[in-house]
């Protein structure tokens, strides 16, 4: 099917717009009037550049409040039909996009829309020119989907039919069912958006708030299934009102929207049982099973030797090439390396490693959606690495950590020891990984996570912090195996007023008291809680005095849901990096968003450590 999106869904001048689509490998171009009218390029030029660039004109957009008027507006109406009729045969746009009346104006009338719309389309098919009439979800007498069909069935003209806009059906919660009685040659055109849910007025969701599919929590895909079995074969055209897309890189942004569609021609085709023809169907997501390693880029590794020491890690290995050092306790697995040029802010996290089952299918997924694939081999020694990047730049490797099917990234280190003789440690696996991401590329990560890797995403958090909210999503596997907190940092943390670009790695111990305690008799800094979230958790949750004792005395944070108790304590903040130790107890789900507020705060009234 051809791909599609309209020009409002990306930043910058129409000529920049129509550049970054047709870049991305897009099919056609929906043009918004808003952008033509802003652009000094004649529609000529419009049609030409889009022509060059591979793209076909699909639409032109929006004609507004034009039917079920009182008859002396009808004329008006008309002219100013014919003035974008001759724009679009300029343009060679073959369809116009008229969307329900939301005037006062207008009056609760099917059969005078109707014969309106008719009238309408009569005009356009003199110039060779299609009406699609879109409901939209705010409109004053029709606002879904079914309604706009009555009425175009009942104009009853060739040149009249239907836009259907996932956003308006999905938002309003139409059935989306009642499609599959809409005859596809009456559907001239389908135009797709996600959103998050948020309660608030659906014009003002629909105008800041969508997302490409896949990036909120609207089932496009089950729509779409339903339109396809219309036999619709027109294109499929995002449609995105979006605040951060409308400031991003339009590049990267169309990129981001190409993802997102070959994602949902997949999901579109698992939904219709089997590959559906003109869709794509990439190679199915490799789940990864859990982390092979987390790697932190540090300007020099003795500062971080001696916090892992601390939490009871062991150096096991230095890599034969580079002057990074392998951390090991139970399977949880931290690199330093000190090789690396840019960490201006002192550690940084770098890298993490996945368990997959085949990292080169892996690979082959990301490739498939569009994912810079990493060079293989980084050095004459090591051991070939499937890695992609992620799009906050975070490297993802794909490792089968000594398995004897595949050759393991640990045979790059040469054993090397330096740790703690004694017990061995509680901690047994990295729990999670919490990576901030650059606001305005946020959806697409989520997207990111979701697509290649196949988690899942949770529900969206915003979480007060001293200088504003934090926006928060975590995406894990099924089984937990694998869960990555994204976070978004405020403003203040890119003009570097507020530094919250914190990034951490969760560790999960089977005993996180006697963690705690081997930690501070390390003498090693653990983040300092305030006395008054202990007074706090004491008013919520009765847990007995010998308990609330030793959760203040250790600085151990706590929470609890349907399934089971979680209790967690962060160290201290070097460069942009923290641990946090956390102990799941029964089944707990969460990630103790509820004491983020209070451990964002902890993090801002300290100075950080710029170890080394
Ligand atoms: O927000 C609007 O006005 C608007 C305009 C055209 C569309 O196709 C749409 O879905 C919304
Ligand atoms: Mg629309």
């Amino acid at each position: 099917m051809r791909r599609s999106i309209a020009t409002v869904s990306l930043s910058g001048s129409l000529a920049d717009k129509l550049t970054a689509i047709g870049g991305a490998g897009f099919d056609g171009v929906e043009i918004f009037e808003n952008d033509l009218l802003a652009s000094d390029l004649s529609p000529e030029d419009v049609r030409d550049r889009a022509a060059d660039l591979g793209l076909a004109v699909e639409l032109y957009q929006p004609f507004r409040d034009f039917e079920a008027v009182p008859p002396d507006l009808l004329a008006g109406s008309l002219r100013r039909a014919e003035h974008k009729f001759a724009v679009m045969e300029r343009l060679g746009a073959k369809l116009m996009l008229v969307c329900s009346n939301v005037s006062p104006a207008a009056i609760d009338d099917d059969a005078l829309a109707a014969e309106q719309l008719r009238l309408l389309a009569e005009r356009a098919a003199e110039h060779g020119i299609r009406i699609a009439y879109e409901a939209l979800a705010w409109g004053r007498h029709v606002g879904d989907y079914a309604h706009a069909w009555r009425i175009v069935r009942m104009a009853g003209h060739p040149a009249l039919g239907l836009c259907l806009d996932s956003f308006h059906i999905a938002a309003r919660d139409v059935d989306p069912y009642a499609i599959r009685a809409i005859p596809g040659d009456k559907i001239f055109f389908l135009q797709l958006a996600d959103a998050p849910s948020l309660p608030m007025d659906v014009l003002y969701w629909s105008r800041h708030y969508r997302c490409f599919p896949g990036q909120g929590d609207m089932d496009v895909a089950g729509l779409v299934a339903d339109v396809l079995r219309t036999g619709y074969d027109g294109p499929l055209s995002l449609e995105v009102f979006n605040d951060i897309f409308r400031q991003a890189a339009s590049m990267r942004t169309a990129q981001d929207a190409m993802r997102s569609l070959i994602a949902l021609e997949e999901q579109v085709g698992l939904r219709m049982g089997g590959p559906v023809a003109g869709l794509t169907s990439p190679p199915r997501p490799v789940v990864p099973t859990g982390f092979a390693f987390a790697e932190i880029a540090a300007p020099s590794a003795a500062p971080l030797g001696n916090l892992l020491e601390a939490l009871g890690f062991v150096r096991t290995g230095v890599h034969a090439g580079k002057p990074v050092e392998l951390w090991e306790q139970g399977a949880a697995r931290v690199l330093v390396n000190s090789g690396s040029a840019e960490s201006p802010d002192g550690p940084a996290l770098g890298a993490i490693g996945l368990e997959s089952p085949d990292p080169a299918a892996s690979v082959k997924r990301a490739e498939a959606l569009l994912s810079p694939v990493l060079p293989r081999m980084r050095g004459p020694h090591d051991a070939p690495l499937d890695a992609v990047a992620a799009p906050d730049g975070t490297e993802v490797f794909f490792c089968r950590t000594a398995r004897p099917d595949h050759p393991s990234w640990t045979g790059d280190f040469a054993a090397d020891r330096r740790g703690p003789a004694a017990a061995p440690g509680e901690i047994t696996h990295i729990d999670h990984v919490a990576l901030t991401q650059p606001w305005h590329h946020f959806d697409e990560a989520s997207l990111f996570y979701r697509s290649v890797l196949g988690l899942r995403p949770h529900e969206s958090l915003e979480l007060p912090d001293p200088y504003g909210l934090l926006r928060s999503r975590a995406v894990s596997t099924e089984d937990g195996g694998v869960r990555v907190a994204l976070n978004v940092a405020h403003v203040g943390a890119h003009d570097g007023s507020h530094d919250t670009a914190w990034q951490h790695i969760a560790l999960a111990s089977g005993d996180i008291v006697a963690t705690a305690r081997r930690f501070r008799a390390a003498g090693a800094p653990a983040l300092a809680i305030p006395a008054n979230y202990y007074d706090d958790l004491e008013a919520r949750h009765d847990l007995g005095a010998d308990r609330h004792r030793l959760l203040r005395e250790l600085g151990l944070l706590y929470d609890r849901d349907e399934h089971g108790e979680f209790l967690h304590f962060y160290t201290e903040t070097t460069g942009r990096v923290f641990f946090e130790i956390v102990q799941r107890i029964g089944g707990y789900r969460g990630y103790g968003a509820v004491n983020a507020p209070v451990r964002l705060a902890a993090q801002h009234a300290r100075p950080r450590l710029r170890a080394g």
